[in-house]
């Protein structure tokens, strides 16, 4: 980790209309770690997600990502043109349904590839190389390379969208319960191959998930949000073994094992 963080949040509040989304959250996130945002449904974690990858506008409070330049720039501030490069390269977003972040219409290959080409890559042959070798570290065969993910499994389907996210080396990826709609055997695979990825290419993340499970794998520190609010945050393992709040106690004591 470096001395400076990736990104800086601070007072972040979204209402929709008199409804809190989420309400003055401030935290900053450093190079190589990951966090959990956890909660019941309804508490705001998807609403404060949004917020932070600019696919909504928070109401007030600001954001600064540190660019690869070191220069930290607020994003609010930044044009519609520089977020979304920022999203196509920089960033990742794993949506909970695969088919948010796929197109399911054009090939796997051609999925993988198209996040090359937002950088740069025009070269046919190491686009589809690249691709090939994503397949692989995602444990997609190869030789489906050239078939539509309408005709993949949900879990191969996530696999797919996590290999379209990683394949420009962001620097950040958000997760919105990535896990989330798997039977149990498919999200203990996808978890397995999440935590290697994350640790190998030492990935920041920010994890919205409502499984204290996924949350204890995954994470280093995590934010417990109830109502809109932060009500406790800390490093994963002291907020589960040691939870303070009366709320975190009765997520952590409502789960059997975690
Ligand atoms: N587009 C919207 N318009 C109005 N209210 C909204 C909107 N989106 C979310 N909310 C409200 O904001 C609050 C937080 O919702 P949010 O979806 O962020 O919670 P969550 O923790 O992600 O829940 P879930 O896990 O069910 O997605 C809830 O009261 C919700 O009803």
């Amino acid at each position: 980790m470096t001395d400076a963080p990736l990104l800086k949040v601070r007072d972040i509040s979204k209402f929709y209309g008199a409804r809190i989304g989420c309400k003055n959250v401030s935290f900053d996130l450093w190079p190589g770690e990951v966090l959990a945002v956890v909660g019941e449904s309804g508490s705001g974690k998807t609403t404060l997600l949004n917020c932070l990858a600019t696919r909504l506008m928070p109401s007030s409070g600001a954001v600064e990502y540190r660019m690869r330049d070191g220069e930290m720039r607020e994003l609010s501030r930044m044009s519609e043109a520089e977020r979304r490069f920022l999203m196509r390269t920089d960033w990742g977003f794993v949506h909970q349904n695969p088919a948010d972040g796929l197109r399911m219409a054009v090939s796997a290959g051609a999925n993988v590839g198209e996040r090359l080409m937002a950088v740069g890559e025009r070269h046919y042959g190491n686009i589809r190389e690249t691709a090939g070798n994503w397949l692989g570290r995602v444990e997609i065969s190869v030789d489906r390379i050239d078939d539509q993910p309408r005709a993949f499994s949900g879990g191969m389907r996530q696999r797919l969208q996590i290999a379209r996210n990683l394949v420009t080396s962001p620097r950040l990826i958000f997760m919105d319960e990535p896990t989330g709609g798997l039977d149990v055997s498919v999200q203990a695979r996808l978890l397995d191959l999440l935590r290697g990825l994350v640790q190998d290419l030492g990935l920041s993340a920010i994890i919205v998930t409502h499984d204290l499970a996924v949350a204890r794998l995954l994470s280093h520190r995590m934010m417990v949000m109830k109502d809109g609010v932060v009500i406790e945050q800390g490093l994963t393992d002291r907020v589960l073994d040691d939870p303070r709040e009366a709320y975190t106690q009765l997520l952590v004591s409502s789960i059997l094992q975690v």
